[in-house]
């Protein structure tokens, strides 16, 4: 499990530059599963479940992690699958609480 896990969300700082490309992709080991979007302005990741129950209940439980750490994903949602997407609307790119919310969203799956 990263040690994301272990670390909160903070506001970013009026005036914070987004993460450059080398340090997303960087942080991208730390969650696996996690892809870039050509721009590295977006991180995002592709779930499948068995039905529709099991999905529901793993976005439910992406949204109390957005509603603790007050970072919010887009999240597509299908029968048996939800597309999750993190970026830092404040500052137009990643910041490291996308990489905390997305290690979290793995571990509750055990990653
Ligand atoms: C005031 C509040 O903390 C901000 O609007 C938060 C809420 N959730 C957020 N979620 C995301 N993904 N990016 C943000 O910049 C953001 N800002």
């Amino acid at each position: 499990m990263s040690d994301l896990t272990r670390k909160s969300c903070k506001p970013c700082a009026p005036g914070t530059p987004p993460l450059s490309r080398d340090q997303a992709r960087a942080l991208l080991e730390q969650t696996p599963g996690w892809s870039l979007n050509d721009t590295a302005t977006e991180l995002s990741r592709s779930f499948k479940f068995k039905n529709y129950h099991e999905t529901m209940a793993f976005v439910n439980a992406q949204a109390w992690i957005a509603h603790r750490e007050d970072h919010h994903p887009d999240i597509e949602v299908g029968y048996n699958r939800c597309h999750v997407r993190f970026s830092t609307h404040s500052i137009g790119g990643l910041s490291e609480n996308d990489y905390i919310c997305a290690a979290k969203i793995n571990a509750l799956l055990g990653e």
